[in-house]
C-alpha cells in the first residue's frame, strides 16, 4: 500500500530521515513509535506529501507522492499532531467544507457529512462551533476531517495526546473500525500500551533511521516453531520453585502476583500437551493457558532488526 525508497529529509542543516526503507501492507495499522527527535512527524508528513524529501521516493498505491501529491490526496488522511480546525464553520459546515476541499461534488459532500457525524458520534454537536467543543471532541471532528472523503490510508500523529481515559478508549474503538473496513492506518505514539488495542505492525524510529519494523504477532520471529502464551496458575509459586519447574529460556515474563506467566511455546499442539501434561505430574498447578499476541512494549523493548519487507 505504501512503499517507502532511501527516503532522505534534511531541515537545514539537520537530517530528520537518513535514508528509509520499508513497505507497509494494506490493511494494518502501523504504530509509529521512537524517541523525541526520532523524525516521526517528519515520516508522516513526508507519507501525507506536505515535504518535499532532499531524495528517495514514497508511492502509495503505486503513485509517487511527490510527483503527483494531488492525486495521492484522495487516497490519504492525514491529522496533524497540532492540527486546526475552522473555528468560524459549526461541526457540519467543517465537514462538509473538508469534504468539498478534497474533491467531492456537493450533494455528494452533503450526504457524507452526517454518515461520518454518526461514526465519530457528533450527530447531536452538528450545529456547534469548535469552541464550544471538548478536547476529545475537537479530535473527533478532526479525524471526521482527515476521513471524509473516505481515504484508503490515515495518518495520524499523536492522536491520543491530551484525552481523558474514555476519550482514549473510544479513538482506539475508532481506529478499530476503520480498520475493519479496510483503511490502512498509521499511528504515532509515545504510549506504547495504547497502541496494544489495534495495531497490527511496529515501525520504530531512531535518529532518523529504522530500528525496527514488522508484524506484531504469536509467533517469535527468531524462532517461528514458538508462540507466545499466556499459563495462569491455579495458585501463585514462589519464582525459586517456577524456575525450577519451567524452562528459563521459555519465559518471556515471569507474572508474578496474580499476573500469568508468558512463555513460547511449541505451536504445534501435540508438543505444548506434552509438556503441559509434563509440568502438571511436576506439580505446576495449571488452571489456564491461553494464546498471546506479542505487546507493542515487548515487540519494541526486543528491538528487533528492521527488514525492509516491513512484515516478515
Ligand atoms: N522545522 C524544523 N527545522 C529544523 N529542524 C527540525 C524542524 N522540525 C523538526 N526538526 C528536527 O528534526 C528531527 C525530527 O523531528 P520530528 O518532529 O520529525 O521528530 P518526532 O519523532 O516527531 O519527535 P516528537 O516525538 O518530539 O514529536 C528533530 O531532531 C527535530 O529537532
Amino acid at each position: 500500500m505504501i512503499a517507502i525508497t532511501d527516503l532522505i529529509f534534511e531541515y537545514p542543516g539537520h537530517r530528520a530521515l537518513d535514508g528509509i526503507s520499508l513497505e507497509i501492507p494494506a490493511g494494518s495499522v502501523t504504530a509509529l513509535v521512537g524517541p523525541n527527535g526520532a523524525g516521526k512527524s517528519t515520516l508522516l508528513r513526508c507519507l501525507a506529501g506536505l515535504e518535499q524529501p532532499l531524495s528517495g521516493q514514497v508511492r502509495v498505491r503505486g503513485i509517487d507522492v511527490a510527483a503527483q501529491p494531488r492525486q495521492v490526496h484522495r487516497y490519504l488522511g492525514y491529522l496533524s499532531d497540532f492540527f486546526g480546525l475552522y473555528e468560524r464553520l459549526t461541526v457540519a459546515q467543517g465537514l462538509e467544507y473538508a469534504a468539498r476541499a478534497m474533491g467531492l461534488e456537493r450533494h455528494a459532500a452533503q450526504a457524507r457529512v452526517p454518515q461520518v457525524a454518526q461514526q465519530l458520534d457528533l450527530l447531536p454537536l452538528l450545529e456547534r462551533l469548535p469552541s464550544q467543543l471538548s478536547r476529545g471532541q475537537r479530535q473527533r471532528l478532526a479525524i471526521g476531517q482527515a476521513i471524509i472523503h473516505q481515504p484508503a490510508v490515515l495518518l495520524l500523529d499523536e492522536p491520543a495526546s491530551g484525552l481523558d481515559p474514555e476519550a482514549r478508549s473510544d479513538l482506539a474503538a475508532l481506529l478499530r473500525q476503520l480498520q475493519a473496513q479496510g483503511m490502512t492506518l498509521i499511528v504515532s505514539s509515545h504510549i506504547l500500551s495504547e497502541l496494544d488495542e489495534y495495531c497490527t505492525h511496529l515501525l520504530a524510529l531512531r535518529g532518523g533511521q529504522v530500528e525496527s519494523h514488522g508484524a506484531l504477532r504469536a509467533n517469535r520471529d527468531d524462532a517461528p516453531q514458538l508462540q507466545l502464551f499466556a499459563l495462569e496458575l491455579g495458585q501463585s509459586l514462589p519464582l525459586e520453585q517456577l524456575r525450577a519447574l519451567v524452562d528459563a529460556d521459555s519465559v518471556q515474563d515471569w507474572g508474578g502476583g496474580d499476573q500469568p506467566l508468558l512463555l513460547w511455546l511449541p505451536a504445534a499442539a501435540a508438543q505444548r500437551a506434552a509438556l503441559l501434561m509434563q509440568w502438571v505430574r511436576a506439580g505446576l498447578p495449571v488452571a489456564g493457558l491461553y494464546p498471546q499476541r506479542e505487546s507493542v512494549q515487548q515487540r519494541y523493548i526486543r528491538r528487533l532488526p528492521h527488514t525492509k519487507e516491513g512484515a516478515p
